[in-house]
């Protein structure tokens, strides 16, 4: 089966004297309900993962990012063998550069988190193998397979290299 094409963007600061952030988010409604996750969402027809990650960060978070301040990050294929319906492609970016504030939606709480300090145990349990590079620079390539629990983790192939 097909995958369905989704997008995650990670905005990065820098907090003098503490270290880098991330903007992650609780997730409110929907796929991944009560988790803290990426911002992100569906592609819509007719748009590209550039453009989805913009309008999802806008969406959700209120925060205006331009496309060409997004860095591609790489690309993890989600795999739910019980649920193939649930397959995504998940397209990576980071930004460090956005106009606005984060604020709340009907989705998603917005928290920012040092890089150094990952909520991971409150996240898919998946990302502690993709998260910590993607936000550090790396540009990462993934396959993460899912148990028949759609939750934890079967399988997980990935490499990441440094840009
Ligand atoms: N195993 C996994 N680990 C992870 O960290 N994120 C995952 C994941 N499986 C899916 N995702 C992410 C990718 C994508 O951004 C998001 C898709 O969830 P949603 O259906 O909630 O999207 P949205 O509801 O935001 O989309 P729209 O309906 O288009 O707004 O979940």
């Amino acid at each position: 089966m097909r995958s369905t094409s989704v997008t995650l963007c990670f905005l990065l600061r820098e907090r003098p004297g503490i270290g880098p952030e991330v903007l992650l988010g609780l997730k409110k409604t929907g796929f991944g309900i009560g988790k803290i996750v990426g911002l992100g969402g569906h592609v819509e027809a007719g748009e590209t993962d550039a453009q989805a990650a913009c309008r999802e960060v806008y969406e959700e978070a209120g925060i205006t990012v331009l496309e060409e301040d997004l860095r591609d990050a790489g690309l993890i294929e989600f795999v739910f063998p019980a649920r193939p319906e649930w397959n995504m492609s998940t397209r990576l970016f980071t930004s460090r550069r956005w106009a606005g504030d984060p604020v709340e939606s009907s989705e998603i709480v917005p928290e920012w988190f040092l890089v150094s300090a990952l909520p991971l145990e409150r996240m898919w349990q998946d990302a502690e193998h993709w998260l910590p590079a993607a936000v550090d620079g790396g540009v990462v390539e993934a396959v993460i397979t899912l148990n028949e629990d759609n939750e934890t983790v079967a399988s997980a192939e990935y490499s990441s290299r440094s840009v």
